[in-house]
């Protein structure tokens, strides 16, 4: 009978068919304490992993076995995991399937593939839902599938997560974005994040996209970063620089798929702001955005890109215009989830395709 092997702090515990999963230290694997072999999706269509086979886990795979140093608190606002750990996070991942991509995608609210999109895109394709991956958080907001999906867009490898995580979730910065290093230690050079967000600019309409050239970080003016705590210069140094953070040869690249798609009139270039959230702005917050320089507000992103960018990952990052910012005492608009995941929908085929010549472009790029 097939089991995968987990090893904390050097004791290892099995965690198989057998039901004698043994007890594991911190929170953040009590999922998969329980969990029988991981559940991994293979193939296009998907299917399930069959533990049984010859692909089957077994303990010699485990990237843990080793027994990294843990995180060490799940929850605490300084980043806390370790080098190692995500080390072992990216080796479990690369243990499990066979493409190298070097361009990873983050999907925005309603932009995850829940319909369709790029999942159904990316041709074969191994997936990972996340309470299966060790020490991956776990997504709670609709919208967001939460998988690590391997595979192909058109013919270009890639590594795409359907579903981000929030600060405003109860995680950490550092957690949140934790999977970009994971991203890095897969060997990926360049992020590719996509996010839905509120529009302030007048020129913009629900349903246009705006390339983000820069952004403001309203979360780390008020004394919070993704690379608060012990910094590991074996990701990047101390104080990075992030002036440049939204590369400008890709947002070129990301104009001139615009112009080919013939999109350029739903296409911006602007500041994406971020917040905590959930609670959505009130007038006053978005005038007050607005006369910063802000185009567009959301809760997402900046975290994962200062994270990509201290490790050395190239950026780029796009916003989808869901819903205006109300500016107005006298409307009775109110944002809504719902209207973010709908209009994420319906923009589908274009991202899709807006993702799939970009992608392209980017891969073309990096071979010359
Ligand atoms: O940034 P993404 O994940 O696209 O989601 C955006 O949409 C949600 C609000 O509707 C918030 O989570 C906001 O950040
Ligand atoms: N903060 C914020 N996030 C969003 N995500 C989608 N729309 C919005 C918005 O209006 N404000």
């Amino acid at each position: 009978m097939s089991s995968a092997k987990i090893a904390i702090n050097g004791t290892s515990a099995t965690n198989g068919t057998n039901g004698t999963a043994k007890e594991m230290n911190g929170a953040d694997l009590k999922k998969l304490k329980n969990a029988n072999p991981p559940k991994v999706y293979i193939g296009s269509p998907q299917k399930e992993f069959n533990p049984s086979s010859n692909d089957s886990l077994d303990g010699n795979q485990s990237p843990t076995e080793s027994g990294p140093p843990c995180c060490v608190e799940a929850y605490s606002p300084y980043n806390s995991c370790t080098y190692e750990l995500i080390e072992s996070v990216a080796q479990f991942l690369l243990d499990r399937v066979s493409i190298r991509p070097k361009i990873g995608i983050i999907c925005g609210s309603g932009m995850d593939g829940t319909t369709g999109c790029l999942a159904d895109a990316l041709t074969d394709s191994t997936s990972f839902p996340y309470e299966t991956i060790p020490y991956f958080p776990t997504p709670t907001v609709p919208g967001h599938m939460g998988r690590l999906v391997f595979g192909y867009l058109g013919d270009v490898p890639v590594m795409c997560m359907q579903g981000r995580f929030h600060y405003y979730e109860g995680y950490p910065l550092w957690k949140c974005a934790m999977p970009v290093r994971v991203m890095k230690l897969v060997g990926v050079t360049h992020l590719l994040a996509s996010n839905a967000a509120g529009g302030l600019n007048d020129k913009y309409r629900v349903g246009d996209i705006m390339i983000i050239k820069d952004h403001i970080n309203l979360l780390g003016f008020a004394g919070n970063n993704p690379l608060m705590g012990p910094n590991d210069e074996r990701f990047g140094p101390r104080f990075p620089a992030i002036n440049r953070a939204y590369d400008v040869n890709v947002r070129r690249m990301a104009k001139q798929v615009a112009t080919e798609m013939d999109i350029n009139n739903i296409t911006h270039e602007g500041v994406y702001s971020v917040v905590g959230g959930p609670s959505f702005e009130t007038i006053a917050e978005i005038r007050m955005l607005g006369a910063l320089g802000v185009d567009a507000v959301g809760m997402s992103t900046v975290h994962e890109v200062i994270t990509a960018r201290h490790c050395g990952m190239t950026s780029f990052a796009f916003s989808l215009i869901t819903n205006k910012s109300v500016t107005d005492y006298e409307s009775y608009e109110e944002p809504n989830h719902e209207e973010v995941i709908d209009m994420g929908k319906q923009r589908e085929p274009v991202l899709k395709e807006f993702i799939t010549r970009l992608v392209k472009k980017i891969e073309d790029d990096r071979d010359e």
